[in-house]
Protein backbone atom coordinates (compact mmCIF):
# COMPACT_ATOMS: atom_id res chain seq x y z
CA UNK A 1 0.00 0.00 0.00
CA UNK A 2 1.54 3.69 -0.85
CA UNK A 3 2.16 5.68 2.19
CA UNK A 4 -0.77 7.80 3.18
CA UNK A 5 -0.02 11.59 2.10
CA UNK A 6 -0.81 13.60 5.35
CA UNK A 7 1.16 17.26 4.65
CA UNK A 8 -2.34 19.26 5.45
CA UNK A 9 -4.71 17.12 6.93
CA UNK A 10 -7.78 19.12 8.13
CA UNK A 11 -9.89 18.62 10.93
CA UNK A 12 -14.06 19.97 11.00
CA UNK A 13 -15.74 21.36 13.89
CA UNK A 14 -19.54 22.09 13.95
CA UNK A 15 -18.91 25.29 15.41
CA UNK A 16 -16.40 26.13 12.44
CA UNK A 17 -17.71 24.38 9.81
CA UNK A 18 -22.07 24.03 10.22
CA UNK A 19 -23.59 21.51 8.05
CA UNK A 20 -24.64 23.85 5.38
CA UNK A 21 -21.22 25.14 4.72
CA UNK A 22 -19.51 21.42 5.66
CA UNK A 23 -19.23 20.66 2.32
CA UNK A 24 -18.04 24.06 0.48
CA UNK A 25 -15.55 24.75 3.36
CA UNK A 26 -13.99 21.75 2.76
CA UNK A 27 -13.76 21.70 -0.56
CA UNK A 28 -12.61 24.96 -0.48
CA UNK A 29 -9.88 23.42 2.22
CA UNK A 30 -8.41 20.66 0.01
CA UNK A 31 -8.64 23.16 -3.61
CA UNK A 32 -6.30 24.88 -0.87
CA UNK A 33 -4.26 22.03 -0.35
CA UNK A 34 -5.60 19.75 2.06
CA UNK A 35 -4.33 15.95 1.80
CA UNK A 36 -6.72 14.34 4.58
CA UNK A 37 -10.37 15.63 5.71
CA UNK A 38 -11.65 14.65 8.99
CA UNK A 39 -15.25 14.85 9.76
CA UNK A 40 -15.28 15.14 13.49
CA UNK A 41 -18.59 16.05 15.03
CA UNK A 42 -19.53 15.12 18.67
CA UNK A 43 -22.56 16.10 18.80
CA UNK A 44 -24.36 14.47 15.51
CA UNK A 45 -26.16 10.88 15.69
CA UNK A 46 -25.24 8.43 14.32
CA UNK A 47 -27.60 8.96 11.17
CA UNK A 48 -26.79 12.85 11.00
CA UNK A 49 -22.87 11.83 10.84
CA UNK A 50 -22.92 9.55 8.01
CA UNK A 51 -25.01 11.77 6.04
CA UNK A 52 -22.38 14.29 6.33
CA UNK A 53 -19.91 11.85 5.44
CA UNK A 54 -21.47 10.37 2.20
CA UNK A 55 -21.90 14.07 1.09
CA UNK A 56 -18.56 14.88 1.88
CA UNK A 57 -17.43 11.68 0.45
CA UNK A 58 -18.92 12.38 -2.51
CA UNK A 59 -17.78 15.46 -3.31
CA UNK A 60 -14.51 14.64 -2.67
CA UNK A 61 -13.71 11.63 -4.72
CA UNK A 62 -12.67 13.81 -7.58
CA UNK A 63 -9.98 15.30 -5.47
CA UNK A 64 -8.55 11.92 -4.61
CA UNK A 65 -7.82 12.78 -0.85
CA UNK A 66 -8.69 10.99 2.05
CA UNK A 67 -11.94 10.96 4.08
CA UNK A 68 -11.59 10.22 7.82
CA UNK A 69 -14.42 9.51 10.60
CA UNK A 70 -13.41 10.54 13.95
CA UNK A 71 -14.31 8.45 16.54
CA UNK A 72 -17.30 6.51 15.13
CA UNK A 73 -16.13 3.10 13.34
CA UNK A 74 -19.88 2.24 12.26
CA UNK A 75 -20.36 5.46 10.78
CA UNK A 76 -16.92 5.39 8.75
CA UNK A 77 -17.40 1.47 7.61
CA UNK A 78 -20.82 3.03 6.12
CA UNK A 79 -19.46 5.33 4.98
CA UNK A 80 -16.31 3.67 3.17
CA UNK A 81 -13.97 6.13 4.91
CA UNK A 82 -11.30 5.60 7.40
CA UNK A 83 -11.04 6.47 11.07
CA UNK A 84 -9.09 8.18 13.70
CA UNK A 85 -9.44 7.26 17.10
CA UNK A 86 -7.88 8.44 20.60
CA UNK A 87 -6.82 7.03 24.16
CA UNK A 88 -10.25 6.94 25.01
CA UNK A 89 -12.04 5.55 21.67
CA UNK A 90 -12.15 1.65 20.30
CA UNK A 91 -8.26 0.45 19.81
CA UNK A 92 -6.69 1.06 16.08
CA UNK A 93 -6.63 -3.04 16.16
CA UNK A 94 -10.63 -3.07 16.93
CA UNK A 95 -10.39 -0.42 13.63
CA UNK A 96 -8.58 -2.42 11.65
CA UNK A 97 -10.66 -5.54 12.28
CA UNK A 98 -13.56 -3.58 11.69
CA UNK A 99 -12.59 -1.59 8.19
CA UNK A 100 -10.21 -4.10 6.87
CA UNK A 101 -6.52 -4.06 5.61
CA UNK A 102 -7.00 -1.17 2.94
CA UNK A 103 -8.38 0.92 5.77
CA UNK A 104 -7.19 4.46 6.88
CA UNK A 105 -6.51 3.65 10.56
CA UNK A 106 -4.90 6.93 12.52
CA UNK A 107 -4.10 6.95 16.51
CA UNK A 108 -3.24 9.85 18.40
CA UNK A 109 -0.52 9.68 20.77
CA UNK A 110 0.40 11.02 23.59
CA UNK A 111 3.70 10.07 24.57
CA UNK A 112 6.59 7.64 23.67
CA UNK A 113 5.44 4.89 25.51
CA UNK A 114 2.19 4.93 23.38
CA UNK A 115 4.50 3.82 20.32
CA UNK A 116 5.71 0.95 22.24
CA UNK A 117 2.42 -0.72 22.17
CA UNK A 118 1.70 -3.41 19.88
CA UNK A 119 -1.25 -1.02 18.39
CA UNK A 120 0.67 0.59 15.97
CA UNK A 121 0.64 -2.25 14.16
CA UNK A 122 -2.67 -1.45 12.86
CA UNK A 123 -2.27 2.14 12.40
CA UNK A 124 -1.73 4.06 9.12
CA UNK A 125 -0.35 6.83 10.63
CA UNK A 126 -0.17 8.81 14.33
CA UNK A 127 -0.89 11.88 15.27
CA UNK A 128 1.57 13.73 18.18
CA UNK A 129 -1.55 15.23 20.33
CA UNK A 130 -1.64 18.08 21.13
CA UNK A 131 1.33 19.93 20.05
CA UNK A 132 0.03 23.52 21.68
CA UNK A 133 -2.52 23.90 23.76
CA UNK A 134 -5.53 24.84 21.88
CA UNK A 135 -8.86 26.50 22.99
CA UNK A 136 -10.86 23.59 20.07
CA UNK A 137 -10.10 21.17 22.36
CA UNK A 138 -9.71 21.43 25.98
CA UNK A 139 -9.35 18.23 27.17
CA UNK A 140 -5.81 17.10 25.64
CA UNK A 141 -2.60 15.72 27.87
CA UNK A 142 0.06 18.19 28.62
CA UNK A 143 1.16 19.68 25.00
CA UNK A 144 4.41 18.14 23.53
CA UNK A 145 6.12 21.15 22.09
CA UNK A 146 8.41 20.87 19.30
CA UNK A 147 10.53 18.33 21.18
CA UNK A 148 7.98 16.18 22.10
CA UNK A 149 7.09 15.79 18.19
CA UNK A 150 10.84 15.15 17.71
CA UNK A 151 10.86 12.25 19.97
CA UNK A 152 8.34 10.69 18.54
CA UNK A 153 9.59 11.25 15.44
CA UNK A 154 12.80 8.99 16.52
CA UNK A 155 9.72 5.94 18.06
CA UNK A 156 8.19 5.54 14.89
CA UNK A 157 8.55 5.26 10.79
CA UNK A 158 4.46 5.39 10.76
CA UNK A 159 3.46 8.59 8.84
CA UNK A 160 3.57 11.37 11.55
CA UNK A 161 1.07 14.42 12.00
CA UNK A 162 1.08 17.34 14.41
CA UNK A 163 -2.29 18.48 16.02
CA UNK A 164 -2.83 21.84 18.65
CA UNK A 165 -2.45 25.31 18.22
CA UNK A 166 -0.98 24.69 14.32
CA UNK A 167 -2.61 27.85 13.22
CA UNK A 168 0.27 29.79 11.56
CA UNK A 169 2.52 28.84 9.24
CA UNK A 170 5.87 29.54 10.98
CA UNK A 171 4.15 26.76 13.54
CA UNK A 172 3.35 24.56 10.45
CA UNK A 173 7.05 24.42 9.58
CA UNK A 174 8.14 24.25 13.85
CA UNK A 175 6.31 20.67 13.66
CA UNK A 176 7.69 19.67 9.91
CA UNK A 177 11.09 20.62 11.30
CA UNK A 178 11.02 18.89 14.37
CA UNK A 179 10.33 15.44 12.19
CA UNK A 180 6.28 15.47 11.28
CA UNK A 181 5.42 14.41 8.01
CA UNK A 182 2.25 17.03 8.08
CA UNK A 183 0.03 19.02 10.34
CA UNK A 184 -3.35 18.52 11.16
CA UNK A 185 -5.58 21.76 11.83
CA UNK A 186 -8.93 22.40 12.59
CA UNK A 187 -9.32 26.72 13.61
CA UNK A 188 -6.23 27.43 11.00
CA UNK A 189 -7.82 26.41 8.11
CA UNK A 190 -11.43 26.72 9.67
CA UNK A 191 -11.76 29.50 11.31
CA UNK A 192 -10.66 32.21 9.53
CA UNK A 193 -12.56 34.10 6.50
CA UNK A 194 -10.71 31.86 3.98
CA UNK A 195 -10.55 28.15 4.34
CA UNK A 196 -8.50 27.76 0.32
CA UNK A 197 -6.10 30.93 1.34
CA UNK A 198 -5.59 29.42 5.14
CA UNK A 199 -4.64 26.25 3.37
CA UNK A 200 -2.60 27.17 0.50
CA UNK A 201 -0.09 29.00 2.92
CA UNK A 202 -0.33 26.21 5.47
CA UNK A 203 0.92 23.98 2.66
CA UNK A 204 3.44 26.32 0.96
CA UNK A 205 4.95 26.44 4.34
CA UNK A 206 4.92 22.45 5.20
CA UNK A 207 6.33 22.08 1.36
CA UNK A 208 9.10 24.57 1.85
CA UNK A 209 10.22 23.03 5.22
CA UNK A 210 10.25 19.19 4.07
CA UNK A 211 11.99 20.42 1.23
CA UNK A 212 14.41 21.89 3.28
CA UNK A 213 14.60 18.93 5.49
CA UNK A 214 15.29 16.59 2.81
CA UNK A 215 17.94 18.79 0.96
CA UNK A 216 19.56 18.72 4.32
CA UNK A 217 19.51 14.81 4.91
CA UNK A 218 21.26 14.54 1.34
CA UNK A 219 24.80 15.01 1.33
CA UNK A 220 26.56 17.14 -1.16
CA UNK A 221 27.93 16.09 -4.27
CA UNK A 222 31.66 15.74 -5.02
C1 LIG B 1 -5.62 13.93 13.43
C2 LIG B 1 -6.19 13.87 14.79
N1 LIG B 1 -5.36 13.83 15.85
C3 LIG B 1 -5.85 13.78 17.09
C4 LIG B 1 -7.20 13.77 17.30
C5 LIG B 1 -7.76 13.69 18.69
O1 LIG B 1 -8.38 12.43 18.90
P1 LIG B 1 -8.89 12.08 20.38
O2 LIG B 1 -7.72 12.16 21.29
O3 LIG B 1 -9.64 10.82 20.31
O4 LIG B 1 -9.86 13.27 20.73
P2 LIG B 1 -11.23 13.66 19.99
O5 LIG B 1 -10.89 14.27 18.66
O6 LIG B 1 -12.05 12.43 19.82
O7 LIG B 1 -11.85 14.67 20.89
C6 LIG B 1 -8.04 13.81 16.19
N2 LIG B 1 -9.37 13.80 16.29
N3 LIG B 1 -7.52 13.86 14.94
C1 LIG C 1 -8.90 17.43 17.71
C2 LIG C 1 -7.68 17.79 18.46
N1 LIG C 1 -6.91 16.84 19.03
C3 LIG C 1 -5.86 17.33 19.67
S1 LIG C 1 -5.80 19.00 19.62
C4 LIG C 1 -7.22 19.05 18.68
C5 LIG C 1 -7.84 20.31 18.20
C6 LIG C 1 -6.93 21.11 17.30
O1 LIG C 1 -7.56 22.29 16.96
P1 LIG C 1 -6.79 23.58 16.43
O2 LIG C 1 -6.14 23.21 15.14
O3 LIG C 1 -7.87 24.60 16.25
O4 LIG C 1 -5.81 23.98 17.49
MG1 LIG D 1 -11.53 10.40 19.83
Amino acid sequence: MSTLDVRLYVVTDPALTPEDRLVEMCVAAVEGGATVVQLRNKQAGDDELLRQALRLRTALREYGVTLVVNDRLDVARQAGAGVHVGVSDATPARARDALGAQAVVGWSVESPEHLASDQTAACSYVAASPVWSTPTKADTAHPLGPPGVAALRQATGLPLVGIGGINTPERAAEVIAAGADGVAVVSGVFGVGDPRAAAASLRAAVDETLRARAGAQTPAAG
